[in-house]
């Protein structure tokens, strides 16, 4: 039985002079040593992309971070300075696809950026430079060249009993990473918090009713898979979730020759 597949939206990324579409290697490693399936990366087009017919052809969707933020022109207010770096090809690609799978109980899972995109793409907004803001902590990515340091263990969520991410990592306090400048601001509808961290920053979501695993984290579960325990746990969900899927979906038919 072959490996299912899943969806990863990349980025538009300049490097070495030149334009790419790009995810970090963390993702798709954790996909297949945490969830057991293989990614497919989807170019962050502005234009193009067909989010039904990409989701055809996969058994889930997993929404990487990434340094750029979401555009606020799409939760409704003008961009500011502070808003930016911005990626409108991740934007038009990501929100789609987001809305689609969970439309169709395809197994999502969000992080970081991707929390914040699902928020978005649900009808919430967002908060920038939230460490800037009364009572805050400060959840950006430590100023260091070592990615273990960058994404090292540092803050404490309280996970809520009960919740579907409780079923997987446990309700209570859980240690996790923190790389984030925009949190979630106003929750979509249909989100439901999930773990808050002290400062009452909102750092996990689940959608509210979702056919399939739903889930959207503030911190970097990716980057720890194999070394942490509910880095492991969330990506073994999500994999059970995914394989799930892959056992009901049609495969598509292909035009008659
Ligand atoms: N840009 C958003 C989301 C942050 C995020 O996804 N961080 C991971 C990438 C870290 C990096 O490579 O810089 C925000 O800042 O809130």
């Amino acid at each position: 039985m072959p490996k299912p597949i899943i969806a990863i939206p990349a980025d538009f990324r300049e490097i070495e002079g030149n334009v790419w579409h790009a995810a970090p290697h963390q993702y798709v490693r954790a996909a297949l040593n945490g969830s057991g399936v293989m990614s497919l990366l989807v170019p962050a087009l502005e234009a193009g992309n067909e989010p039904d017919a990409i989701l055809d052809r996969v058994d889930g969707l997993l929404v990487s971070g990434s340094r750029s933020n979401v555009h606020p022109t799409l939760y409704g207010r003008e961009a500011v300075e502070a808003d930016g770096p911005f990626d409108p090809g991740r934007d038009a690609t990501s929100l789609p696809l987001i809305r689609r799978a969970i439309a169709r109980g395809i197994p999502v899972l969000a992080i970081c950026r991707g929390i914040q995109e699902l928020n978005v793409a649900l009808g919430g907004t967002l908060a920038s430079e939230i460490q800037d803001l009364p009572g805050r902590q400060d959840h950006r990515k430590p100023d260091v060249k070592d990615l273990d340091i960058a994404y090292g263990i540092r803050q404490t969520v309280m996970v809520e009993p009960g919740s579907c991410l409780a079923g997987v990592v446990g309700a209570g306090a859980v240690q996790v990473n923190s790389l984030h400048r925009q949190a979630i601001s106003d929750l979509a509808p249909n989100l439901a918090v999930e773990a808050v961290a002290d400062d009452g920053t909102v750092e996990a979501v689940s959608v509210i009713g979702a056919r399939a695993f739903a889930v959207g984290v503030q911190w970097h579960p990716e980057y720890w898979v194999g070394r942490d325990k509910t880095s492991n746990d969330l990506f073994a969900a999500f994999g059970q979730a995914v394989r799930a899927y892959s056992e009901t979906r049609e495969p598509v038919s292909q035009p008659s020759a």
